[in-house]
């Protein structure tokens, strides 16, 4: 079997009098790829800080890729997990190139100073970022790229210190319908290759979950409601009691579409 990449047991989340997550037992294993879906405010960011090794837990145990949080260096285990979300989008500094953006990952740095990068690390970033769809991108700069072309830059940079777990945060958020399907199509092939990374993605939307992704986790006012493999997960029932209002969900070729059920007379 395949080894645990994470292991979470028993794990809350209190922040001020409110509580965030409450008694998430979760395994995830390596190769396996999870989306996480859930409504506004449900806990998905919060649980994805948790797996990002960017926030302990009030209650309960957490290990990533073996190493027990609490007893070991975190700023050891953060470049393990490349980690693609609004968060980090935001404290890119101005001015910052797209290719320096994907180089300073090497470091887990955001903003280039005085590192040294050869050509092997170059040679990989462009690589990423062709791989990507930005290879025309490489020279601008981060903050004039349209939101698509950022959420795909972050992928690229979140790959490049070729981490053992990858966390995408609400990916497709802000893309049009082009956009959107572009980036599902890519992840879709980046799910399909044995040499990615064990992947976990959260979203509000099925229609984002890109074929080949293995498994699932809802989460509704902080609590994992449902979880395991995708197909087992998606059903009318859970869907329908995760969003709180009567949803049909179905699949074709290998994407997953919900909408709200009409009303019986
Ligand atoms: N420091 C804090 N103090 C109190 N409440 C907080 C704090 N941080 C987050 N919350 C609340 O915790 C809940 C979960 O937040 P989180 O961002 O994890 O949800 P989410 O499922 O990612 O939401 P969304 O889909 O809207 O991005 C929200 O109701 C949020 O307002």
């Amino acid at each position: 079997m395949a080894g645990e990449v994470l292991q979470l047991s028993g794990v809350g989340v209190r922040r001020e009098g409110a509580t965030l997550l409450r008694d998430v037992t979760w395994t995830v294993n390596e190769d396996e790829r999870w989306v996480i879906v859930g409504p506004n405010g449900a806990g998905k960011t919060t649980l994805l800080q948790i797996a990002a090794a960017m926030l302990h837990p009030t209650e309960g145990s957490v290990e990533i890729l073996e190493e027990e949080i609490g007893r070991t260096d975190v700023f050891e285990l953060r470049p393990r997990i490349g980690l693609a979300s609004t968060a980090v989008a935001e404290k890119v500094p101005a001015g910052e190139t797209v290719i320096d953006l994907v180089l300073t990952a090497s470091y887990a740095i955001l903003g280039r100073w005085q590192e040294e990068y050869d050509s092997t690390d170059l040679a990989r970033a462009v690589e990423l970022l062709d791989a990507l769809g930005c290879a025309d991108l490489i020279r601008r700069t981060f903050s004039t790229l349209s939101e698509g072309e950022r959420k795909r830059v972050q992928i690229a940079r979140a790959l490049m210190p070729d981490p053992e777990l990858l966390l995408l945060d609400e990916p497709a958020a802000g893309l049009d319908l082009g956009g959107r399907e572009d980036l599902v199509t890519r992840l879709a092939r980046l799910a399909d290759d044995p040499s990615a990374p064990t992947m976990v993605m959260v979203t509000h939307h099925v229609e984002e979950v890109p074929d080949g992704f293995t498994h699932a986790l809802l989460l509704r006012k902080g609590e994992a409601i449902a979880q395991g493999k995708v197909d087992e997960v998606f059903t009318e029932e859970h869907l329908t009691r995760c969003f709180g209002l009567p949803l049909s969900i179905e699949r074709q070729n290998g994407r997953w579409y919900a909408r709200a059920r009409a009303p019986r007379p």
